[in-house]
């Protein structure tokens, strides 16, 4: 699903005025009522409702939805005008607000009176500030805003955003409304969806304002949701009278001697994704009690200080296999020219995690290659782009973006929501997984998840995208019977058959 940025929505505002001879106030019109209808569902007609109105078109939204509530049944609304100014199809609306009959309208001079009424209302209705907002957000709208997150018995309904959120962007330090239900128009905007901006949108619904197909058709953003549907269509195909040729072959090379785990926890997922041939690749000394982990697995052994003669001792394996995952639970110790040697000479698609990133970290950037998937957490991000952690988390889709340019690969940015990033810094977002997932080895696990769709013959990218995905929906249908505290990796990796199902079938 496209996600929108504020230059995506003024591009559809333009096409609708210009290409398509439609006076903007028709937008407001169809807007204001399609949240007003929205509305209905969310709280009683009785309510003691007070509407929120700033000086752009988020106002002018507010001013729609208080009429067409009122045509809706809803027995008095209260309105606060919030600024001296109001756009001009603001103020239109404001003409014929003001000669309805239940309608009680407060401005700046009556604004202790109104933060009085405020202060009593169940429902309140943040059209204070929509995807204009330009500057930090001070004076009244402070005022205001820290109001509404002080009331804690009230409802909080954002009109398009919770006021102060940017659409895009880092996050900001200024006040911002926290709602409880945000009601968006036509597209979810791209920090809606994301940690920490999501904290303050509450419930999400997307409401249809009437843009013509051809207009949604022509916006290009530069992010995506990923949906069950999308993970779909990106999934590779298994057909009946197919052979393990088919399913490709992969290699996961990792391990040290006390983190045996990490490639167990991969090689387990790789399989359970239906991967054709697995050779895991282990220092000796791990080699034992990973062969016996799982019997479906070929193991191989190691010396990592030994870059020569470990390398030619796999390189019939190497050649053979369509895609490596690399680097989790391997240290970064004795091992920076074994990986250096390996990743220079390996040319078919490499999922890079864990020790492997830090072992990147070291090396120039122009080592990566753009069948690579690169799928670090914000401190392996950290060491990867000099950036501190607090940047990226507080940041993490522009920072992804330009990241995937700059390295060009696919990138797979960890956290609450996990963002994946196309070398032309096109961003997915996932919206699938759960606090389950906050634990050691399930990065090890979705890295064999990705090995595996690459290996079945999807791109790295698809691969990406849909591993996130799939690997986020197995603890999801795990959550359904447990709590999340029990929820160990291993687990998730084996109910992966399960998730796939749930979006095949
Ligand atoms: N296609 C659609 O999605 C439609 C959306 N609609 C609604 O319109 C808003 C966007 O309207 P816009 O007028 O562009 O922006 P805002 O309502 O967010 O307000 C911008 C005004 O606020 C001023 N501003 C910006 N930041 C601050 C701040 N921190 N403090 C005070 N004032 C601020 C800014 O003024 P400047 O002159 O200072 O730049 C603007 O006047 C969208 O969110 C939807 O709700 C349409 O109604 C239908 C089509
Ligand atoms: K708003």
């Amino acid at each position: 699903m496209k996600l929108a940025s504020s230059e995506n929505i003024r591009f559809i505002d333009k096409e609708i005025e210009y290409k398509h001879n439609t006076p903007s106030i028709v937008l407001m019109e169809n807007a204001g009522r399609s949240i007003a209808e929205k509305m209905t569902q969310l709280f009683s007609k009785q309510s003691k409702i007070c509407v929120l109105v700033g000086s752009g078109n988020n106002g002018g939204d507010g001013l729609v939805v208080a009429r067409h509530l009122l045509n809706n049944g809803c027995q008095k609304v209260h309105v606060v005008i919030c600024s001296t100014s109001l756009s001009k199809d603001g103020q239109t609306n404001y003409d014929i607000l003001k000669t309805y009959r239940d309608v009680e309208i407060y401005t700046i001079k009556t604004l202790e009176k109104a933060k009085k009424i405020l202060w009593s209302s169940e429902v309140i209705i943040d059209s204070l500030l929509g995807i204009g907002v330009n500057k930090e957000v001070t004076g009244i709208y402070a005022e205001i805003i820290d109001l509404i997150n002080q009331k804690k018995d009230a409802k909080v309904i954002s009109v398009d955003i919770p006021s102060g959120l940017k659409a895009c962007g880092s996050l900001s330090k200024w006040p911002t409304v926290k709602a409880d239900h945000t009601i968006t128009l036509e597209f979810p905007k791209e920090n809606m969806l994301i940690y920490p901006h999501k904290k303050v949108v509450g419930k999400l619904h997307v409401v249809d304002i009437g843009i013509p197909k051809m207009v949604r058709d022509r916006v290009r953003p530069s992010s995506y949701q990923v949906t069950a549907n999308f993970v779909k269509k990106l999934l590779p195909k298994h057909r009946e009278d197919s052979h393990k040729g088919d399913y490709g072959t992969g290699i996961v090379l990792g391990g040290n001697t006390n983190m045996a785990g990490a490639v167990k926890l991969s090689s387990l997922a790789a399989v359970r994704m239906g991967i054709g041939v697995l050779h895991t690749i282990v220092p000796n000394e791990i080699k034992n009690t990973v062969q016996n982990y799982m019997p479906e697995n070929i193991t191989w052994a190691i010396d990592y200080s030994k870059s020569r003669s470990s390398l030619n001792d796999t390189a019939k394996v190497l050649t053979k296999s369509d895609a490596m995952a690399l680097g989790m639970g391997m240290g970064t110790k004795s091992n920076d020219q074994f990986f250096e040697k390996l990743i220079l000479s390996y040319k078919k698609p490499l999922v890079v995690d864990g020790d492997g990133l830090n072992l990147l970290s070291k090396l120039p950037k122009g080592v990566i290659k753009s069948n690579w998937v690169l799928t670090p957490h914000p401190k392996e991000m950290s060491r990867l782009t000099g950036l501190e952690v607090s940047d990226i988390v507080e940041n993490p889709v522009e920072v992804c973006k330009h990241y995937s340019k700059q390295f060009n690969c696919t990138l797979v940015l960890k956290g609450a929501s996990t963002v994946i990033c196309s070398p032309k810094g096109i961003a997915f977002i996932n919206t699938s997984g759960n606090k389950s997932l906050s634990k050691g080895g399930s990065g090890d696990v979705l890295t064999g998840v990705i090995l595996s769709l690459i290996c079945a013959g999807a791109t790295p990218l698809a691969a990406a995208i849909s591993g996130v995905y799939i690997h986020g929906l197995s603890s999801d249908l795990l959550l359904e019977s447990q709590n999340y505290r029990g929820i160990l990796p291993s687990d998730v990796a084996n109910h992966l058959p399960k998730a796939i199902n749930s979006i095949t079938q």
